[in-house]
C-alpha cells in the first residue's frame, strides 16, 4: 500500500507501508493493554512512539515482530500487515518475519562471546559458512552501526569488554548482520550517556537510508530530534498520530498537547 505524502516543497511523493496496525487489540489475561490501534508506519521512515509509562508502547512494538506472544496469558484481534500481510495469521511464519523486521532492546545485550561473533552469529545461523563471505558480512555491519573503527583491531575480545554506547552500536550491528527490512527499537538509548546517545540518535538517522524504523522513546525531545512521524499512545489507545513537526508545534489533540508540554507523564 502507497500513501501520498507533502513534502516540504510541496512535492507529493509516494510513500510505501511497511507496517499498518488495523483495529488492532490486545489484552494480557482480562486486561486491555491495546484498543482499536490503527495506523501505518511507512517505508525508511523513523516512526516514534510516545506516551506516558504503562500506555502499551513496548507491547505495540513488540507485537511487530510477534515477541509480545512470549507471554502466555496474550490475546490480540484485528491485523498487524507487514508489507501487507497479516502477521497475525496463524499460516504466518514467525521465523521468516523476525529475518526481516530485527529488534534493538533498551539494554544492550549482547552475547557472552566475541565481538565477531556476536555479529557472525545471525547470519551462521542462517547457513552461512564461509569465513570469507562472514569476515564481509562483519565488517560491513559494524560499519553500517558506526562502530568498526572503534572494535577492528579487538574483534576476538569479548563484547562485555566495550563500553554501553559501544555494545549497543555492536546490538545494531549484530542486528544489520541479518538483513533486515524494519528494525524495532525499543527505548535504545535510554541506559546510555548523553555522548553515546548522540551517537546512537546520528546512526539511526543514518539507517533510515536503507531501513525503515520504528522506535519506543520516552524522551520526547529525541523523538523530535530524530523521527519522522510520531505516534502518541495514552492508556493504550493511539490519541494522535501525525508528522513529528506537527505533532511537536501543532497537535490537534489536547492530551497530546498537555504531555508533549510536560503538563503530564
Ligand atoms: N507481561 C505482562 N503481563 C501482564 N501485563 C503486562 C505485561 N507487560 C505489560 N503489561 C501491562 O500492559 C500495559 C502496557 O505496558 P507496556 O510495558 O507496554 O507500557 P509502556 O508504555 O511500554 O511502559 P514503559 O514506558 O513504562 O516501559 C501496562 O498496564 C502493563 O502493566
Amino acid at each position: 500500500m502507497a500513501i501520498v505524502v507533502e513534502e516540504k516543497n510541496n512535492k507529493k511523493s509516494q510513500q510505501n507501508t511497511v507496517f499498518a496496525a488495523r483495529n488492532f487489540n490486545l489484552w494480557y489475561g482480562a486486561d486491555q493493554a491495546l484498543k482499536n490501534i490503527n495506523f501505518d508506519m511507512l517505508e525508511n521512515n523513523i516512526t516514534a512512539i510516545i506516551g506516558p509509562s504503562g500506555c502499551g508502547k513496548s507491547t505495540f512494538i513488540k507485537s511487530l515482530n510477534r515477541m509480545v506472544e512470549l507471554v502466555p496469558i496474550v490475546k490480540m484481534s484485528g491485523e498487524l500487515l507487514y508489507r501487507g500481510k497479516n502477521i497475525l495469521d496463524s499460516k504466518y511464519g514467525v521465523e521468516e518475519l523476525r529475518t526481516k523486521v530485527g529488534m534493538v532492546f533498551q539494554k544492550p545485550n549482547p552475547f557472552p562471546k566475541s565481538i565477531y561473533e556476536n555479529v557472525a552469529y545471525g547470519p551462521r545461523i542462517h547457513g552461512i559458512r564461509d569465513k570469507k563471505l562472514l569476515d564481509e558480512i562483519v565488517e560491513t555491519s559494524l560499519k553500517g552501526a558506526a562502530i568498526w573503527e572503534e572494535v577492528k583491531d579487538r574483534l576476538n575480545e569479548n563484547a562485555y569488554g566495550l563500553s554501553g554506547g559501544q555494545q549497543q552500536r555492536l546490538c545494531i550491528a549484530r542486528c544489520l548482520a541479518i538483513e533486515p527490512d524494519v528494525i524495532l527499537m525499543d527505548e535504545p538509548t535510554s541506559a546510555l550517556d548523553p555522548i553515546s546517545t548522540l551517537k546512537v540518535e546520528e546512526l539511526v538517522q543514518e539507517l533510515k537510508e536503507n531501513y525503515s524504523i520504528v522506535i519506543v522513546t520516552h524522551n520526547m525531545q529525541q523523538a523530535a530530534r530524530i523521527s519522522d512521524k510520531t505516534a502518541f499512545f495514552l492508556s493504550g489507545e493511539l490519541i494522535e498520530y501525525d508528522e513529528t513537526s506537527v505533532m511537536f508545534s501543532n497537535p490537534t489533540d489536547k492530551r497530546t498537547e498537555d504531555y508533549i508540554t510536560g503538563r503530564f507523564g
